[in-house]
């Protein structure tokens, strides 16, 4: 079946959001296919003067916490559960004593690195003290300014429980106040969809796209039946589990639909919503109507993006016409009739024309591709976890062996401590409470989190520094933003010339390696501070090349700083979604005639 692009729709240009006209109106530069080792530093927010001097300007004091006095030392903890989880069940005393100076976080996790930085806040790897597992903390950004920001962000925790577990939903852990400051604990995830999707080779892939719609349809069916809408669903708020598996996180802009006999949200315009990214905003959002038709839009555009390879324009005379029902047909051309028809019903300029969620879980064509994914991830996952366990193993039995080995040699040397001095535990169990009171909005005064003072976001100057040494490194292939690299030559950037309006789409996703989990990682549950020392100092060594690398292509791509650590040298499992999935096409077909 083909699909024709209606030319029939009205071609009123809608209003555009108000944040709009600040925004770039054109967008016409392509994403470069610049090798991984070279996207390093270029497009880092701290990659070039001129960048800098586009920075917003420090941000005014907030009012989130009490003064402190710098003459009397404070006792009193500044901490406070926000979730369910913490209140019913908080960590022992053994973990965390309140009548000690340091942070419910320092005593209570080893902060194992930076894994990315967005608008709202810092997410750190963290291994919990208390389990040994491996967990994810996003930190807010600065304290709260003002009861409002407050309320919002703590109903943002309490949404986020509210909707977990769910095999889709990224796991909600515990949520505290600290300092005026919001902090969420999750599971720790591999990496975003959207750093996942640029890592990926050129050219459309439809098999992964099916995969992801599945998914982010099953999240969207238990938002919905809750009463919920997202109103801010883009492949940069998924995230993607070792195994592939896609978990929707990210509830900032979370509304409730609370019931619409007696108060009725759709229709209606809600002044305390915020806009989401205009990109994947549908267009009856920008009138103030919001209903669960809003995320199949939002849905719509992420699976274009992600299937045609193409990155979606958020203004201009593309943004109008995706807005109208007509898709890029230069792009979309590519893909079978089947997905191309389910994107055109998701992408229906009325909400009301648009298929709800069961509807679109109920289509043949969705059924089919679910129920392979389903196998696909129980597959997987049964093999990440044999895998574990076999290193679990292993290591169990080389241990054994070396202790075995060792206690038939004769003790030759004098024992080599395994603790470290005294002074040293003190330096660091002892991190003032007080420098968490320092409302800088920035990790560096904050003791907690000064994991290495040579972290590159902490120093606009160091990314410079680093860029330089990697020039050396790698003579043979000039970095991007130096003076042998022009990031627009094109080499790097094919012409859409012939493209038409559809040229503001650009071709997506340069390749790279980005899976920057370690989940592999043989736990222990008590780290020694110099052990964490050593450990961060190397993670940081390692990561500081490719975290510079895919922020520095994801804020190429999207205008902001992400972060991304690289620091496990582990190798993912090879296995990825479209493997799984074309091995089952294949099948198919060979059980044809
Ligand atoms: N649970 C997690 N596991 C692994 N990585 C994560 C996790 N949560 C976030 N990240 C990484 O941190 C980055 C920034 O996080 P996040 O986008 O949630 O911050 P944000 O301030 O809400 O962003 P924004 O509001 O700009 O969308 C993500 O792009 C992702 O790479």
């Amino acid at each position: 079946m083909s699909v024709a692009v209606e030319t029939t729709v009205s071609r009123v240009s809608l209003p555009l959001p108000t944040h709009f006209s600040h925004a770039e109106q054109s967008f016409s530069l392509k994403k470069r296919h610049v090798p991984f080792s070279l996207s390093s530093a270029s497009t880092s927010s701290y990659s070039s003067p001129a960048r800098l001097s586009h920075s917003l300007p420090p941000l005014p004091p907030s009012k989130g916490c009490p003064p402190l006095s710098r003459m009397f030392p404070q006792h009193q903890s500044p901490w406070t559960p926000l979730s369910c989880s913490l209140s019913k069940s908080p960590p022992p005393n053994s973990v965390y004593d309140p009548s000690k100076r340091q942070s419910y976080f320092s005593q209570c996790f080893t902060n194992l690195g930076l894994l990315g930085r967005g608008s709202f806040g810092e997410v750190y790897k963290v291994q919990s003290n208390e389990d040994g597992c491996q967990y994810a903390v996003k930190r807010s950004a600065h304290r709260f300014r003002g009861n409002g920001e407050r309320i919002r962000s703590v109903r943002e925790a309490r949404n986020h429980e509210r909707l977990c577990p769910h095999p889709h939903i990224l796991n909600f852990v515990a949520a505290w106040e600290e300092c005026g400051r919001l902090y969420i604990q999750t599971e720790l995830c591999s990496t975003s969809l959207l750093l996942h999707a640029e890592s990926q080779p050129p050219g459309p892939d439809e098999p992964a796209a099916w995969a992801y719609l599945c998914d982010l349809l099953s999240a969207l069916q238990h938002l919905h039946s809750h009463g919920f809408v997202h109103l801010d669903l883009k492949p940069a708020n998924v995230l993607i589990t070792d195994s592939g598996r896609l978990k929707l996180a990210d509830f900032g802009l979370l509304l409730e639909l609370k019931q619409k006999s007696t108060e009725s949200v759709e229709g209606k315009v809600r002044e305390d919503v915020q806009e989401g990214d205009p990109r994947y905003m549908a267009p009856e959002l920008l009138r103030g109507e919001y209903g669960p038709a809003a995320d199949v839009f939002s849905l719509g555009v992420s699976i274009l993006e992600l299937a045609c390879n193409i990155e979606v324009p958020n203004g201009g005379e593309g943004w109008q016409q995706l807005r109208q029902g007509c898709l890029p047909s230069e792009f979309t051309s590519g893909l079978s009739t089947e997905l191309q028809a389910v994107l055109q019903m998701m992408l229906a300029p009325e909400p009301s024309e648009r298929p709800t969620v069961s509807e679109l879980l109920a289509l043949p064509a969705v059924k089919k591709h679910r129920w392979k994914r389903r196998i696909y991830l129980i597959v997987a996952e049964t093999v990440l976890t044999l895998a574990s366990l076999c290193q679990l193993v292993v290591c169990f039995g080389c241990r054994l062996l070396s202790s075995l080995h060792l206690s038939f040699l004769p003790r030759w040397t004098k024992p080599v401590p395994c603790t470290p001095p005294k002074d040293s535990w003190d330096r660091d169990l002892t991190l003032p409470l007080s420098a968490m009171h320092a409302d800088s909005g920035s990790p560096e005064e904050d003791a907690v989190f000064l994991l290495d003072p040579t972290d590159p976001e902490l120093s606009p100057t160091f990314s410079h520094r680093v860029r330089s040494r990697l020039t050396m490194e790698s003579t043979s292939t000039p970095l991007p933003g130096s003076p042998t690299h022009d990031h627009r030559s094109p080499a790097h950037t094919p012409t859409l010339s012939n493209l038409g309006d559809w040229s503001s789409c650009n071709l997506a996703h340069t390749p790279s390696s980005i899976h920057s989990n370690g989940t592999c990682h043989t736990l222990t549950p008590s780290v020694s501070p110099i052990h964490a020392e050593l450990h961060s100092d190397s993670v940081n060594e390692k990561s500081t090349q490719s975290r510079l690398s895919s922020s520095a292509r994801s804020s190429q791509r999207r205008g902001r700083s992400n972060w991304v650590t690289s620091e496990e040298a582990l190798p993912r499992p090879s296995f990825e979604p479209k493997n799984l999935l074309s091995l089952f096409d294949e099948t198919t077909l060979e059980g044809q005639p």
